[in-house]
């Protein structure tokens, strides 16, 4: 079994908005919305990777990020690790450099169904963060 291992950002604005990007045709889940991010390369940190990721895919640079999660998760061909960052101090605008569609989504409205079954825990723990603090 293929293991694949990633770090993705959660890029939230001051208003409460996401940004996230759609996965390409010819990707793996194709179609569904991701939190921009991407694999692990060896003797990388799952925070150098995301500030690479980040960078090239949505060409923000960041400048802080807290850890959120680890999660994992079984696919039909591989088994996925994820490392999840929030996101709130960054320079640049974030916009799909890779080409990929993109949009801002209230942090409320951010659908699980729309995402891979791999991100269901950590848009969970992302709404419950914000309990506590409300
Ligand atoms: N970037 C990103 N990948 C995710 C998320 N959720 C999720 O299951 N994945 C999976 O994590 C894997 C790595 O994604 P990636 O963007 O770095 O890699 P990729 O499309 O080049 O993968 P591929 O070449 O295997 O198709 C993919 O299998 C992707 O479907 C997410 O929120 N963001
Ligand atoms: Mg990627």
């Amino acid at each position: 079994m293929k293991k694949v291992e990633i770090a993705v950002g959660i890029v939230r604005s001051h208003d409460g908005k996401i940004f996230i990007t759609q996965r390409g045709e010819s990707s793996h889940l194709a179609g569904f919305w991701e939190f921009p991010g991407g694999k692990i390369e060896p003797n990388e940190t799952p925070f150098e990777t995301l500030q690479r990721e980040i960078a090239e895919e949505i060409d923000i640079h960041i400048h802080k990020a807290k850890f959120l999660k680890t999660v994992q998760h079984q696919y039909n061909d591989r088994a996925l690790t994820i490392h999840a960052y929030l996101i709130e101090e960054w320079d640049g605008e974030p916009f799909a450099a890779e080409g990929q569609p993109s949009r801002w989504v209230d942090e409320e409205e951010l659908n699980a169904d729309e995402f891979p079954d791999a991100n269901r825990t950590i848009i969970e723990m992302l709404k419950n963060l914000d309990k506590d603090f409300n």
